[in-house]
């Protein structure tokens, strides 16, 4: 049992305390569990006064005790402590050395005044050891030992009413009735010699101390006696601290985790001579060791395997429970703060509890902000793969984002609320607020990609609808070329824009935006057709010599014309030419706008026949005598201008020069054609003939048989020439009629002869050369109408305003069939 005690020394002879010492004995007796369930005793009194023996004997502990054979010397040295064995609640006893003490001399009563203070301040119950012999007595041994305890409790500022248990040792046959009084007598004596401050002149004993008297055998002469007494004494320790007990008035008790600094402190204080204000000690006894608990258990969160393995899978990505795992770990370090701390000043101890939770936060705050920056990762991820499949499964864009969206967000919400620690009132309205801005964003990001490729698609399909339309009116440009080309712009216009408002409903764009889309729309198709203008008003010369060649070099029936000499290459010249100006005039100006404009008038007027030119101020071109002598057309921006009237100029002069050819070609095939039809001999030759040849003609007049040879050899021959048409042949050039006669003559007399044979035969009357030419020209006439007719039809829909192809462009189509394809339809005014 004594063992249990662990009697140590707490401050040795010189005053040094014992820190370490002490440690180790709170440790093994596990002291700093106790909160305030424990009680301190301290026994102060003379020297070798059995103060030891009394606490070994009433607290079973094993404090050092005199052997009474090496006569009355000081034993203690210093300040003891102990732990009291079988006494409930924990009671701790401290063993003072005895005062009076010869060693230290009659006049150094410091350590005394020191000792004694420092058991005033820890302790709850003082035990004071007197001899009973000195009660009563005015030189008595006990009475400089009150007068230095009362004093320095003045010094404590805060009365502790502390037990003052007086132990009468050696008790005489005066009755402890008798006694007693006169002890509590001498005590008022003394407390009232004492100089107090002012604040407690008048202040009774009973404020400051609770006295208890008791009184002793002697140990020496009646042990047995002394024992018994002991033991009922004893008793009165057992639930000291609860109400009624000894130390059942108690005030300013220091937490049991505290006691070991508190005692440090104190001697401290008292060796510095210092006043000893004990609420303040308290507060800083609280301030320090709540302060130690904190920072424990801040170190233990910071080293906790949960929380460093959580820290760190969130550095990856977001953790399930987060929250609630978080706030677990946390939970456990305050409520072990909270358990350790709670005897402490609770002022203090929630001021640190504060300190505490808000340092475990800063710790935890960064992992939360990563923890939600995962979240919104994974919010803002799941909405751009929601909106792209509901945008693959066919709903509205708009439509599609709200519903995406509120998902997502839904999901956000539900991981932030999972990932909320319970001991913070952290927010994560900032970082839902960045993630509704992400998916913004990115909604506007997709909506612009696919608006710009419906657009694209879209103007993708205009230009298809209107390049080769327009291109093959320009082609065949005419009178109403312009108007067609409206008509059409409009139509496919309308189809895209149509068909691209059924598209874009599900953006539930803004009716401006809708309406600016819709206008850049037309405003594209305008650009197709203007651009394609461009295009074939650079190509117009071309275009005019082609149109000229064909209109020249074709009939009415665009049929070839063959140059007989009967033909007015005058008025066939101006017609071309002015089916070719019709053209300059269509490809002068872009006219979507179906305004008038005088180009055709000034072109004609000025360049084909200035005989019916119209006056200058009507047609407002040009400042002399040329209105083609300006950049602009009445009537016409610049910007709508495709060629100037200059250029028109000369763009004509250039086809005239490049023309002038094909004119003099026919002039000259017309002349050629009359020269070889005159195939006649003169008339003196005639006449030279007969006479010369008189002779020879009589002989055939006198014999039948010759005459009727040279006219049956007449017959043939001009059968032949019917068949062949060997004038026709011959007007399509002299060198392929020789090559084609040659074939052919043989083949002829053949079919010739065998009809003339199976006309012998079926007895019939021989057919005339006449029926044979006349049928042989049937033929010929069958043969070309089959070609013409093989000519594709090449009207277009009266939508587009074209009409049927004129002849000499339908013969040019059989004539030159690379340009049929190109070539869309013809118009004529
Ligand atoms: N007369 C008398 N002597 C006692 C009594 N109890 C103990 N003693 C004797 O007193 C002597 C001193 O005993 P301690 O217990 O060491 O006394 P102490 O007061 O602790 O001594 P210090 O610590 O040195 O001041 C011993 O020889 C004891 O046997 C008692 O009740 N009466």
């Amino acid at each position: 049992m004594a063992e249990d005690s662990c009697a140590t020394q707490l401050i040795d002879g010189n005053g040094e305390f014992n820190a370490a010492e002490l440690q180790k004995f709170v440790n093994t007796v596990k002291l700093h569990q106790c909160g305030l369930s424990y009680a301190v005793v301290a026994i102060v009194g003379p020297q070798s006064s059995g103060k030891s023996t009394l606490l070994n004997h009433l607290f079973r502990t094993n404090f050092r005790e005199m052997n009474a054979l090496n006569g009355r010397s000081q034993t203690t040295k210093g300040i003891w402590i102990a732990k009291a064995v079988g006494i409930e609640p924990f009671t701790i006893v401290i063993d003072l050395e005895g005062t009076d003490s010869r060693e230290r001399g009659e006049d150094d009563a410091t350590f005394e005044k020191q000792s004694a203070l420092f058991a005033l301040a820890v302790a709850d119950i003082v035990l004071i050891n007197i001899w009973c012999h000195d009660i009563g007595r005015e030189q008595a041994a006990n009475k400089p030992l009150l007068k230095t305890v009362f004093q320095v409790m003045m010094r404590l500022f805060s009365p502790r009413k502390t037990t003052l248990l007086f132990v009468i040792r050696d008790k005489t046959k005066t009755p402890f009735n008798i006694l007693e009084p006169i002890l509590r007598e001498d005590i008022q004596k003394i407390w009232e010699t004492v100089p107090k401050p002012q604040a407690y002149k008048d202040t009774p004993l009973s404020e400051f101390f609770h006295v208890e008297v008791v009184a002793l055998s002697s140990y020496e002469e009646n042990e047995k006696q002394f024992k018994v007494e002991v033991f009922q004494l004893r008793q009165k320790f057992f639930h000291s601290i609860s109400p009624g007990g000894l130390a059942g008035d108690r005030r300013g008790v220091v937490p049991a985790s505290g006691f070991s600094f508190s005692a440090e402190q104190i001697w401290k204080i008292i060796k510095e001579n210092k006043d000893l204000d004990l609420p303040a000690h308290k507060v800083m006894v609280a301030t320090v060791r709540c302060e130690e608990i904190a920072y424990e258990k801040f170190s233990r969160l910071a080293s906790d395997k949960e929380w460093m393995a959580l820290e760190q899978a969130v550095q990856s990505d977001a953790v399930p429970g987060f929250g609630k795992r978080i706030s677990s770990i946390l939970e456990k370090y305050l409520s072990e703060y909270d358990m350790e701390s709670v005897y402490f000043e609770e002022g203090v101890r929630n001021a640190k509890r504060e300190h505490l939770e808000s340092k475990a936060l800063q710790l935890v705050h960064p992992v939360y902000i990563s923890m939600l920056g995962h979240l919104r990762s994974r919010a803002l991820e799941s909405f751009k793969t929601r909106l792209e499949q509901s945008l693959g499964g066919g709903e509205g864009f708009a439509a599609s984002v709200r519903s995406c969206s509120q998902s997502s967000m839904l999901e956000f919400d539900q991981g932030s609320s999972d990932a909320a620690i319970q001991q913070a009132s952290w927010d994560a309205s900032k970082v839902r607020e960045k993630l509704r801005r992400d998916i913004e964003a990115h909604a506007s990001l997709v909506r612009s990609e696919k608006l710009s490729e419906l657009i694209a698609n879209y103007k993708k399909q205009i230009s298809a609808a209107l390049t080769e339309p327009v291109e093959s009116l320009f082609e065949s440009g005419g009178k109403d070329t312009w108007a067609s080309i409206r008509r059409l712009l409009k139509r496919e216009s309308d189809v895209a824009v149509s068909a691209f408002s059924s598209a874009i409903a599900g953006f539930e764009l803004d009716q401006a935006i809708f309406e600016e889309m819709i206008r850049s729309l037309k405003e594209y198709s305008r650009s197709v057709v203007e651009r394609k203008a461009r295009e074939e008003a650079s190509k117009v010369l071309v275009r005019m010599k082609d149109r000229f060649v064909t209109v020249f070099n074709h009939d009415k029936d665009s049929l070839p014309r063959v140059w007989t000499g009967k033909e007015d290459i005058r008025a066939i010249t101006n017609e071309a030419r002015s089916e070719s100006l019709k053209l300059l005039s269509t490809m002068a100006a872009i006219r979507l706008d179906q305004k008038a404009d005088k180009i055709e008038n000034v072109l004609f007027s000025t360049l084909m026949d200035r005989t019916v030119a119209i006056p200058s101020q009507n047609t407002g071109i040009g400042v002399s005598g040329d209105p083609l002598v300006s950049r602009t057309w009445e009537k016409v921006p610049p910007e709508k201008t495709l060629i100037t009237p200059v250029q028109c100029k000369s763009i004509w002069r250039q086809f005239i020069a490049e023309t002038e050819y094909t004119v003099t070609q026919a002039i000259s095939a017309q002349e050629a054609y009359k020269r070889r039809n005159s195939w006649l001999p003169p008339t003196w030759a005639i006449v030279a003939m007969l006479i010369l040849g008189l002779n020879e003609l009589m002989f055939l007049l006198r014999n039948p048989l010759y005459l009727l040879v040279l006219f049956i050899t007449y017959l043939l021959g001009k059968a032949i020439w019917v068949q062949i048409d060997i004038p026709g042949e011959f007007g399509n050039g002299t060198l392929s009629k020789l090559s084609s006669l040659s074939t052919r003559f043989l083949p002829t007399v053949i079919n010739l002869v065998r009809r003339l044979a199976s006309e012998s035969e079926e007895s019939s009357a021989p057919m005339p050369p006449q029926w044979l030419a006349s049928q042989s020209f049937r033929n010929q006439i069958q043969k070309s109408d089959s070609v013409a007719s093989s000519i594709p039809d090449s009207s277009v829909s009266t939508e587009t305003g074209v009409e049927h192809i004129s002849p000499q462009l339908k013969h040019r189509r059989v004539t030159n069939p690379e340009q049929e394809e190109t070539s869309c339809s013809g118009t004529h005014d």
